[in-house]
This record gives C-alpha cells, structure tokens and sequence, in this order.
C-alpha cells in the first residue's frame, strides 16, 4: 500500500478468508488506530485466531484487502512483498501466538535475548549462532524474566519449561523485540491467575507505544487488556465497542449457542458454509454441519 492513512496501523477491507471451502471469516471493515488496545472474542471456531493469523501474514486472503503498518499483507506469497520486505514487516510485528516458537534447545533466557534480532542494528545475526550475546542486552532479558517471576528458569531450556512458563518467555521476548504492533492468541491461556493478571499487566506495558490486538477468552481480563472489544462470531464481527460499553447481554449472546438445527447456514455474500461454533457437548459431530 503506497499512501497509508496516518496513524492507521491495521486497515482490513472485503476481506474474505476461506479455507477448505468454508468461509472462515468475513470482514468488510476493520481499522485500528496507533495505541489502541483492542480485544478479540467469541466462541470457539469463531475466526478469531484465524484473524491474527491474516493480520501477521501467515495466511492469504482469499478477496479484499488487509494493510498493516502500511503494507500489503493480503497476498501471503504474492509478489506484493519481497522476502525483505516480508522479514523487515516481521520484526515490526510481536507475536505470541498458541504455537510459541521458542527454539527448544536454548534456555529461557537466550530466548528473549533472540527477541533483539528483530531491531535493526541491536545485535547482529553472527551472535546467535556463536551464541554470544551482548552484556547490556542479557541485563534486558533477564529484568524482563524477573518481572515476570521467572527469575529461577532463566537457565533452563525452554523444551524443559512448563506450558505457562513458555508463555511468559515469548512476552519476555517481545520486550527485547519491541514491536509496533502486537498480536497475541489467548496469551494468558496456560497461566494461572496471579500470573494471568501480571502477563496482562505486561503486555499492556509493551504496548505502551505500540498497538495491541489480543485474542480473550476470559472476560474478565478485558479492563485490564483493551478498551475496545470486538466479537466475532461464526467468521463476522457481531459488535465493535469501546470496552465501557460493553453489557451482560452483548456478552450472553455472543457466546449463546444457537439452535443446532438453525446452524447449517452460509454467508449471504459467497454462498459458503460458515465455520461453525464448536456444538454442544455430546452433540454429534455431524449434526448441524453444512455441506458446499
Ligand atoms: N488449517 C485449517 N484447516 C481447516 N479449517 C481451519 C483451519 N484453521 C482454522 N480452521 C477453521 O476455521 C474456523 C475458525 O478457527 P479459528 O482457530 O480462527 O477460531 P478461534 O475463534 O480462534 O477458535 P478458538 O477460540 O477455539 O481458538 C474453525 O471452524 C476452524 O475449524
């Protein structure tokens, strides 16, 4: 995208994202504006992740068009970006998403000091692979370990780490990284609630000067994570609200499973089925699905 309108970090237009069939999500418009601090939230299969996964480039839209930080991201593949290109918008974008990617062998601590790659000039790449890091940037990371009560795993490799430890590493990084944008899936998902707490508190503080989109399933993290809340349901935003105004019943019925005989239906713009919500437990697993 050649003119970026000022201070619009993520521009999603006619977006339309199938997969195997199925219209997976659809978006005619989404904008968010430098430093907002926005929440994603729905039912599971909603299309949330899936969203974060366009929004980072790591899946192609099948129409329309999604910017972010003024590029093209809408194409993954495409020749819109060169590799380069690709790489320079990466390091621009901190992700903790379900997979992670911590590199197993190396400790928690070498960990978030990788995350300094991503700044032009902070460390160079001959310094990973001979695995000698910067004294200043190794102070960074283990303050970043420690205010994340992590003090005692520092030394350990992270394919030795608990779930939930792992989680608080890849935040840890993103505070070497420091991104423009942050997408994080359920970043508090393996955590308890003490430390779901202290990682929100964390994010909020990396996004100080930065923008931040989170994927929630606990609600009651939101006033401490966004001021505005979007819900997805069945690939749609149903509501796009600041966080004040968000209501019980804005909420219910969201999250309210709807008959499953009503739910084999498909998106009015391009006669896909919807992903649907997950069903009800000990629903089967057939019932209620669409055929193209
Ligand atoms: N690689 C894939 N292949 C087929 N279907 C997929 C794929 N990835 C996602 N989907 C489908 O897309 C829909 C949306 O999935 P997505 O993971 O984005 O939902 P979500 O809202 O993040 O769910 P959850 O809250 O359970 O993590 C689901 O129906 C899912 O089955």
């Amino acid at each position: 995208m050649n003119h970026p309108l000022p201070g619009v970090v993520v521009d999603v237009r006619d977006l339309l994202l199938e997969i195997k069939g199925r219209c997976i999500l659809d978006v005619p418009s989404l904008t968010v504006r430098h430093g907002e601090r926005v929440a994603l939230i729905g039912p599971n299969g909603a299309g949330k992740s899936s969203l974060l996964k366009a929004l980072g480039g790591f899946v192609s839209a099948s129409q329309g068009r999604i910017a972010v930080l003024g590029r093209d991201v809408t194409g993954v593949g495409s020749k819109a970006m060169s590799a380069a290109q690709w790489r320079a918008l990466r390091a621009e974008i901190g992700q903790v998403m379900q997979g992670l990617h911590l590199v197993a062998r190396l400790s928690a601590l070498e960990n978030v000091v990788l995350g300094a790659l991503a700044r032009p000039g902070a460390m160079p790449l001959w310094r990973s692979w001979l695995r000698c890091y910067p004294e200043s940037l190794l102070r960074e990371a283990r303050q970043a370990l420690s205010d994340l009560g992590l003090e005692h795993r520092m030394d350990t490799r992270a394919d030795r780490l608990s779930g939930g430890e792992r989680q608080k590493v890849s935040l840890a990084r993103l505070r070497l990284q420091r991104p423009k944008l942050l997408l994080a899936d359920e970043p508090t998902s393996a955590l308890d609630p003490a430390a779901a707490q202290q990682a929100c508190d964390a994010l909020v503080a990396l996004a100080a000067d930065a923008t931040l989109l989170t994927v929630v399933h606990d609600t009651e993290l939101l006033p401490r994570l966004a001021d505005r809340v979007i819900g997805l349901k069945e690939g749609r935003l149903v509501f796009d609200a600041p966080l004040k105004t968000l209501s019980p019943d804005l909420l219910k019925n969201l999250y309210e499973t709807g008959d499953p005989a009503d739910g084999c239906h498909s998106n009015p713009r391009t006669n896909l089925p919807l992903a649907l919500p997950l069903r009800p437990r000990g629903f089967p697993a057939s019932a209620g699905r669409c055929t193209a």
